[in-house]
């Protein structure tokens, strides 16, 4: 069903984990939702029409890469992302300041922006909150992330404080710049490292700003797994719970049923791709790294009770031999794998959810991969 407007239904809880649906103008996102990473306008290694029948309902797209190249107005003119990657349904956009902290050499950062200098060229630009804003509404992003600072940890607790301070400025900023846009929807993005009280303080200001939807970042930035989790337990309280909350970055599948049981909603990740290019196989039984010896004559496929082509039709044998080859279509077929679990993890999710035996089936799941390969 589409709507003219963005709409969060929540459907059920199951303890702390929750059901839910997001419907926007270009489609429905089933929460918990993953949400596959398209770099350079692709997932890489992927037709998007695959990564649409393993189950994903939206991607994202990268602010930072596309404002370098081709640029925001290229895009634009081009008809918008959507358009010209051929991908109709939902598009979420980071705002970039993220990828220009982890991947340009950063000159700057001040009350204004960020300054940096391009990893593609070396020409220097400058993103403040509104041109953040700007850009994405240029790709024609259907949700999009307020510019923030996000601190790597472990991190001073009055370096955590001044970033968490800025964000919040800069969220205010954001919103002016996104105007009123049915259909669209602003996010705003909760900081404050792993301090308590900086985070709740983050969460209050932004419930404030009454914005479609929350993410939590500042996590998944080198913080222990219970860190990580300990911080979702005192924010995710604090925000409004009609709204969805988007937890950035994570993760591996066991971050993710930890995480749905706090009460997350969306999840982003590079790991099933990045990790599928150099030999990595998620399964129901844990990781597989095909690389390794063991598989060189082994005839089975990685799992042949599955619906993907990748994971039931292609032996282990050859994957091995793809992949210590480094042939392009090793990483193809493990990433199109991996995407494919991540989906029938997220689908095992909401099935469980809905019959109301989330707790069981997070116990089973992390048994089983405890139980090892095959
Ligand atoms: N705006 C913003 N973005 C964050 C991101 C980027 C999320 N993916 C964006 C996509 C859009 C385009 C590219 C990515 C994060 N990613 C991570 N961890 C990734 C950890 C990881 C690293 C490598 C492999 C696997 C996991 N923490 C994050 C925190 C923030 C944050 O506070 N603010």
């Amino acid at each position: 069903m589409t709507t003219e407007n963005f709409q969060f239904t929540l459907k059920k809880t199951d303890a702390g984990a929750r059901l839910g649906e997001v419907s926007m103008p270009r489609g429905t996102i089933r929460t918990p939702a993953f949400m596959p990473v398209g770099t350079v306008g692709t997932v890489k290694a992927m037709y998007l029409d695959q990564v649409r029948e393993t189950g994903a309902d939206i991607i994202l797209g990268n602010t930072y890469h596309l404002m370098l190249r081709p640029t925001a107005e290229r895009v634009a003119r081009l008809g918008g992302l959507h358009k010209l990657i051929r991908w109709e349904h939902p598009i979420l956009t980071d705002s970039g300041g993220f990828q220009v902290m982890s991947l340009s050499g950063l000159r700057k950062l001040d009350e204004q922006g960020v300054t940096f200098k391009s990893h593609v060229d070396g020409s220097l630009h400058h993103m403040s909150p509104e041109r953040s804003i700007e850009i994405q509404g240029l790709l024609g992003s259907d949700i999009q992330m307020q510019l923030d600072e996000c601190v790597a940890l472990p991190a001073e607790p009055k370096e955590i404080e001044r970033a968490m301070e800025l964000s919040l400025r800069w969220a205010e900023r954001c919103k002016v710049a996104f105007g009123n846009q049915p259909g669209k929807a602003m996010f705003g993005i909760v900081q404050g490292g792993d301090v308590p009280a900086l985070r709740v303080r983050s969460a209050e200001e932004l419930a404030k700003l009454d914005l479609k939807g929350y993410a939590v970042g500042g996590l998944a930035v080198g913080e222990p797994q219970d860190v990580m989790l300990k911080m979702l337990e005192t924010t995710l309280p604090v925000l409004p719970g009609e709204k969805p909350r988007y937890l950035m970055g994570v993760g591996t599948p066991d971050d993710i049923l930890k995480s749905v049981a706090r009460g997350i909603d969306m999840f982003d990740c590079v790991m099933p791709t990045r990790s599928g290019r150099h030999g990595l196989a998620f399964t129901r039984r844990g990781k597989v790294n095909i690389r390794n010896a063991r598989h060189a004559e082994d005839m089975r496929p990685l799992d042949e009770q599955s619906n993907c082509p990748a994971t039931r039709d292609y032996s282990r044998a050859y994957l091995h031999h793809l992949v210590r080859a480094n042939e392009a279509l090793g990483g193809m077929l493990l990433s199109w794998h991996n995407l494919n679990y991540y989906q029938e993890l997220m689908q095992g999710i909401r099935k469980a959810i809905a019959e109301g035996r989330f707790a069981d089936f997070m116990a089973e799941t992390i048994e089983e991969w405890a139980r090892g390969d095959l």
